[in-house]
């Protein structure tokens, strides 16, 4: 097995970053680089003042102030860590196509290949190359032929090893990971490389939550795993439909499936709808690889999940819409969360931006307050839908960082993310600035029915009729 001193990621993005980071504690012997092209987040990752770090995750900063600058660096010399490093692992984005075949569902390689050619074109020795991104299966293949036909004569091992971090817990779940998964060859290098991969996990892990798979199965398990936490989550949005129509309750309901221990308790939280990075993306590629290999029934089941989902974020905001007396226009809405969900400041397809598109579709005037989220996020998030103009989004939508404030003379409340401060605010004196009916459309079932509606609220909860 290989004795492993320098390690080097591309992408220093949410998981980049912080994978990288938690390695860098645990192995002090290893010197670790992350390098991207992208200089201003390295820049952002180099800041003295760690408050501007690109991400926000609950312990990051301080595991960045102890190794940054002894055996952790960013970087933008993206050749000379590649050069440097025994084993590279690739944790570039891989967003869905947005042209050509499979555009709307395969995920985008482009990044990738661009890694594999840059690994190829700049190693001189043997390497490990790791795929910590999210990969449709068989990528390895392609990643293997390009090294192999483009690079300079030497070896290279590929492995894959997803990342299952969540946001906002992304710390705690790496050093306390349900399990690592570690595909590669069967032959005596693929198990060597593999043994030197899990020996760096082993610095903190149990050796037995370090699962070693063939390639191709790690490659898939990774899209099976978010392909099933989506599904519960769309599950469980799918009966607070029918939870409001019946006078059930879906914390109830949910609370009596998730004591059979086949069920188990976890991820049925009923909510506006799941957003993130990968959940969609994630389960488009699948139902783009079943549908590529003629299995039609097994893609139209998984697109279910997200049909679902769509279906939780418009029924949100038509439900806003049809309790305000049919009509927002020139009513302020206040819009309490933009980030996908609490303890993060990603907002990539967060539930919240559809909410709002289609309320700004019926003229409201939306102000947005979210603690960790930037006002030029929020809209960059609007433009790139293409709805209306920036202009418009503009106009129609203000950001604050005033909460309390910003609620005056506001006819509504919409909680689109489950941050804990919003439960300790002072919701009597929210009340009284309010117009009145003050209406509360909580997304995340953040507040107590009871209290909110003997406050005076009009309160509405997702789940509960
Ligand atoms: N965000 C998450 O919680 C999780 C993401 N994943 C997967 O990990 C991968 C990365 O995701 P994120 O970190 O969220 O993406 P991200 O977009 O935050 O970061 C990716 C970084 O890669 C850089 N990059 C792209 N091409 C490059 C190149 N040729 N050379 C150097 N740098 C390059 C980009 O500039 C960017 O900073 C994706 O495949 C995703 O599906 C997996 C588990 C969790
Ligand atoms: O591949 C990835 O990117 C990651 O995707 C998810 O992690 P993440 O998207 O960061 O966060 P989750 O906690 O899974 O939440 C996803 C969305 O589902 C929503 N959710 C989650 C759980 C639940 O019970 N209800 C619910 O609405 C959240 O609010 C959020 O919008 C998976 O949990 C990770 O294991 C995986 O590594």
């Amino acid at each position: 097995m290989k004795k492993v001193t320098k390690i080097c990621c591309i992408g220093a993005g949410y998981v980049g970053g912080p994978t990288m980071s938690v390695i860098a504690s645990q192995c002090p012997e290893i010197k670790v680089t992350v390098v991207d092209i992208n200089a201003e987040r390295i820049n952002q990752w180099n800041d003295s003042n760690l408050d501007n770090l690109p991400v926000y995750e609950p312990g990051l900063s301080e595991i960045v102030a102890t190794t940054r600058g002894k055996n952790l660096f960013f970087s933008t010399e993206v050749d000379k860590a590649i050069d440097e490093a025994e084993i590279i692992f690739i944790s570039v984005n891989t967003p869905t196509k947005t042209y050509g075949k499979g555009k709307g569902q395969a995920a985008d390689l482009k990044f990738i290949e661009l890694c594999a050619r840059n690994i190829a074109r700049v190693a001189k020795n043997d390497k490990i190359v790791v795929e910590k991104s999210t990969l449709p299966v068989r990528t390895a293949s392609a990643i293997k032929s390009i090294l192999d036909n483009t690079g300079n004569g030497v070896a290279f091992e590929i492995l894959s090893n997803p990342e299952f971090l969540a946001e906002g817990t992304a710390i705690e779940d790496l050093l306390k990971a349900d399990r690592v998964l570690i595909g590669g060859d069967e032959t005596a290098s693929g198990k060597e490389a593999k043994n030197t991969l899990s020996a760096i996990y082993e610095h903190w892990l149990p050796k037995e939550r370090i699962l070693q798979t063939n390639v191709w199965s790690s490659e898939l398990s990774k899209l099976v795993a978010n392909a099933f936490l989506a599904q519960r989550v769309s599950s469980i949005n799918s009966i607070s439909a029918l939870c409001e129509k019946t006078d059930a309750n879906v914390a109830e309901v949910s609370r009596a499936i998730g004591y059979d221990s086949r069920i188990g308790s976890k991820f049925l939280n009923s909510s506006v709808g799941f957003g993130g990075s990968c959940f969609q993306k994630d389960i488009l590629n699948l139902v783009y690889i079943a549908s590529s290999f003629g299995l039609q029934e097994v893609a139209d089941y998984w697109e279910q999940v997200i049909i679902m989902n769509d279906y939780q974020k418009r029924r949100f905001a038509e439900n806003i819409i049809s309790t305000l007396y049919n009509t927002v226009s020139g009513k302020k809405i206040v819009f309490f969360g933009w980030a996908f969900k609490k303890d993060t400041n990603d907002t990539r397809e967060s539930a919240a931006i559809y909410v709002a598109d289609a309320l700004l579709e019926e003229r409201a005037e939306i102000v947005v307050y979210d603690p960790k989220v930037s006002e030029k996020q929020i809209y960059a998030d609007l433009d790139y839908l293409n709805t209306r103009t920036p202009e418009e989004n503009r106009r129609l939508l203000k950001v604050t960082k005033q909460p309390i404030e910003a609620i005056q003379d506001a006819h509504a409340i919409a909680i689109l993310t489950e941050w804990d401060e919003f439960k300790n605010y002072d919701w009597s004196e929210i009340f009284k600035n309010m117009l009145k009916p003050a209406f509360v459309f909580d997304g995340r079932r953040l507040l107590d029915k009871e209290s909110m509606t003997e406050l005076g609220f009009n309160y509405y909860k997702i789940g509960e009729s």
